[in-house]
Order: structure tokens, then sequence, then C-alpha cells
């Protein structure tokens, strides 16, 4: 496990060099099978909603009713209460509100020396929440933030898997501060839930009329605290994820001065149209090699709720199957020399490279917010090379890429300067 945290990729490729593919992992409560196989993967993913369900390890934080822990028809059922506030990224001109933040928030880092992936976790949660609720005041917005950071620590993490700790001693003990965090967080949530039925008739946002019907809806999980959930749920599943691969995506640029000055020309023929942006094919090869060099979600679980045939063998009801991303994407088939970070892999009509790629999962539980995650990498990926030279403080040498919280991510954060070209 720790090896694994240390260094996703290279565990999953030792243990598969050591003992073969599948191999199992022995890990606190559970037994998985991992597998790295592109056929089996296919058929894993291709499971209807009836023939698994979810691991139920540390997803408690998420609340009851949150989609990540159910399963079957109420699962579906969560997913398309929500999906229409994070399938059409572009809707409306959410497109252009993307691109006013990542400007907000860059221009507040420029000329000093940040973290790349905490400028990256300020601009995807206010992405998060501007696609998923619409308008918030800005004291609002910004309590929010405070509370929500609180929530996304280190510490909060652990504790999350240390029952032992869960003892609320008041606002100054851990457990008492998480508590304390997640209310105001679900307090404003609630409000804006609340405060939807007085939005304006021009407010076309698609939260208002969600947020109507779970106000009428008599289906607790539908209702108001099942929305509640849902939209933490986008937001913890969103936040940390986005700013990860945004992060990568901004070290892989500005690392190759080649690749920079490729962005640089293809962005020039579109101006600043984000529909244009997201179309363009050589930003969208840099994203997917991002995502496919540096996996997000190294491990997507299933739990078999019924005995399934796989390459070979028959794995009974309640096998815990892990799909490794890393292996995935390293298959030497389909990604030739998988250790370098090669664009043009995307480009063309190479169709297996897209559709042997997993960084978003797939099927019936395929990531809700992936449509959000890779349009908001572009349009953010794209202000920052069209107006800002950045200094990679740490030099061309890539930082390690570990497990940071509950995704992966580069080790280091990435230190930079930016300033305005
Ligand atoms: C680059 C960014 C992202 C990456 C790499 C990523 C990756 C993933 C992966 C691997 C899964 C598991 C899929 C499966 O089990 O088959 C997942 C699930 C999920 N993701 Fe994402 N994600 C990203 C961004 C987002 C965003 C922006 C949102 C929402 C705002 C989001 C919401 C979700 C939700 C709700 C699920 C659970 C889906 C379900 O269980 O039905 N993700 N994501």
């Amino acid at each position: 496990m720790m090896k694994f945290a240390a260094d996703p990729v290279g565990a999953h490729r030792a243990f598969a060099a050591r003992y073969g593919d599948p191999f199992t992992l022995r890990l606190p409560g559970m037994r998985m099978m991992v597998i790295g196989d592109a056929n089996s993967i296919i058929q894993v993913l291709a499971l209807p909603i009836d023939a698994f369900s979810v691991l139920d390890v540390g997803i408690e934080v998420m609340g009851v009713y949150s989609l990540v822990r159910l399963n079957g028809a109420a699962h579906s059922a969560a997913r398309k209460q929500v999906a229409p506030l994070v399938m059409n990224p572009l809707r409306q001109n959410n497109g252009v509100i993307i691109q006013d933040i990542a400007r907000r928030v860059y221009a507040k880092s420029s000329g000093r020396r940040v973290l790349m992936i905490e400028v990256a976790k300020q601009l995807t949660l206010h992405v998060i929440l501007r696609s998923a609720i619409g308008f918030l005041p800005e004291q609002e917005e910004a309590r929010f933030a405070v509370a929500y950071a609180a929530l996304q620590s280190k510490a909060s993490f652990m504790l999350h898997f240390l029952p032992i700790l869960q003892v609320d001693l008041g606002p100054w003990s851990p457990w008492g501060r998480l508590k304390r965090a997640r209310a105001t967080v679900d307090h404003i949530i609630s409000k804006s839930i609340d405060n939807a039925t007085f939005r304006t008739e021009d407010d076309t946002h698609p939260f208002v009329d969600i947020a109507r019907a779970a106000k009428e809806s008599t289906d607790a999980a539908l209702g108001v605290d099942g929305l509640r959930d849902q939209l933490f749920t986008l937001l913890s599943a969103g936040h940390a994820s986005t700013a990860q691969a945004l992060t990568w995506a901004v070290w892989h640029v500005y690392a190759d001065s080649e690749i920079l000055a490729r962005l640089r020309d293809e962005l020039a023929s579109v101006r600043s149209d984000p529909d244009r942006i997201v179309r363009l094919d050589y930003l969208d090869a840099v994203c997917r090699e991002v995502l496919r060099l540096r996996p997000i979600g190294p491990v997507i679980g299933r739990k078999l709720a019924k005995p399934l045939h796989l390459a070979g063998r028959m794995l009974p009801e309640g096998t815990v199957i892990g799909l490794s991303v890393p292996l995935a994407h390293s298959n030497l088939t389909t990604f030739p020399e998988p250790d370098i970070f090669r664009p043009e892999r995307y480009l063309g009509d190479n169709k297996a490279a897209k559709s042997r790629s997993i960084p978003f999962g797939g099927g019936v539980r395929h990531c809700l917010g992936a449509n959000l995650g890779l349009t908001e990498m572009k349009l953010a990926l794209a202000i920052l090379v069209e107006g800002y030279d950045v200094l990679l403080s740490e030099g061309t040498r890539p930082p390690k890429h570990k497990l940071i919280d509950a995704v992966a991510g580069p080790a280091s954060g990435v230190p930079l300067v930016m300033t305005a070209r």
C-alpha cells in the first residue's frame, strides 16, 4: 500500500512484472484483484449496473445519499438528477465564465513564487461552484472556500480512516473542527437550494429547476438532503482531481518549449472563443496525454454482485476488482514508449489510443464530470499559455507522481513564477 501511494505507476508495473497480470493485493479489510489487460478492462467497464457495487471505503464523508455510495436504480436516479449541472460545460456562457475565473486567479498569482496546485485548486473550486450552483454572493463563496479547504486538508482526510479520533470535543478538537466545517459547507449549499425559489425568471441555470424539483420531492434521496449530498459529491470528486490534472498539464507544457510554441500557434487561430478552443486538436491531445501518463485516479474499483467469467477464470460474487489505469495506459501495443510524453498519440486516426485510455473510468459509473474536467483543463491551460510565461522553479526534471489524499498528482505541487507576457 505504501509503495503504491508513493509511486502508483511504478508499483503496479513492478507487481505485474513480478506476479503477472492479474495480481492480488491484500488491503486493509479486503483482497483486490488488480487487472491491467485491456480486453478484461473493457469487459469489466461494460458490466451492467446490477452486476457490481461500489467499494464502500473512505467515502462516508460524501453523505448518506451521495451517488458514489449508491448502487442500482438509486444510483441511476441520483446521477440523472445532477447530470445537467456538469454534462454540458459550455452551455449558455459557462465557457466564458470559466475563462474569466482563470484570468482572475492567474492575475492574483502573477509575479511571485506560487505552488501551481494551490492556484489550480482555487480555480477548480470556483469553476465547480459556478457550473453546479450558478451565482453565489462573493462573501458566501469566500466563506465556502475556507470551510471547504478545512475539509480537504490532509489531516481531515486521515481522520475519516481513523474512527478512534472521531470524537467531537468542541471546535478545537480535530473531529469537532471537521464537523463544523462540513456543517458550514452544508449550510451554504442548503441555503443555495432554498434560494433557488427566489431566483429571477431570466436565471436559466439548470440548478434552479433541479433545486425546485428537490424541494417538492417526497423521496428523501431526491429531495433537499439528497441534492445537498450530490452537490458536495460533485465538489469533492471534481475539485482536487481537475486541479492535479491541470497542474501536471502546466508542468508538461512549460517544461518543453516545442510543445508550448505549438500550442501558442494553434491557439492564435481561434482567438478566445471557448467553443473553438475546446475543439482544437493539439490542445486536446496534450490534455489526453497528461491524463494518460499521469493517471489521477489510478485504480477503478468494482465489487462483483454476480459471478463473472473473466480471462479464462470464474470469479465468484463478492470479488473486489481494481482496474489498473497505469497498466492500461502503458500497454506497449497501443502506447509504444509509454514513458514518453507524446501528445501525437492522440492525433489523427488513432482510434485505439482514445478507446483504450480510461482516465475517467467507464460504463455506467463513468466520471460524471469528465466533460467539465476536460473542458476546464483546456480553457484554463489556454488562458495561461496565451497570457503568461512561466518559470518552473525546480527546472525540467519531473516531480514524482504520487498519491495525495484520494487522488494522484505531482509530489512537489509544482512551484513556479508566472509573468504576464
Ligand atoms: C481531470 C479530472 C477528473 C478525473 C481524472 C476524474 C476521474 C474519475 C474517475 C476515474 C472516476 C471513477 C469512474 C468509474 O468508476 O468508472 C470518477 C468518478 C466520478 N467523478 Fe470524476 N474525474 C475528474 C473530474 C471530475 C469533475 C470535474 C467532476 C464533477 C464536477 C467529477 C465527478 C465525478 C463523479 C460524481 C464520479 C462518480 C460517478 C459514479 O459513481 O457514478 N469528476 N472520476
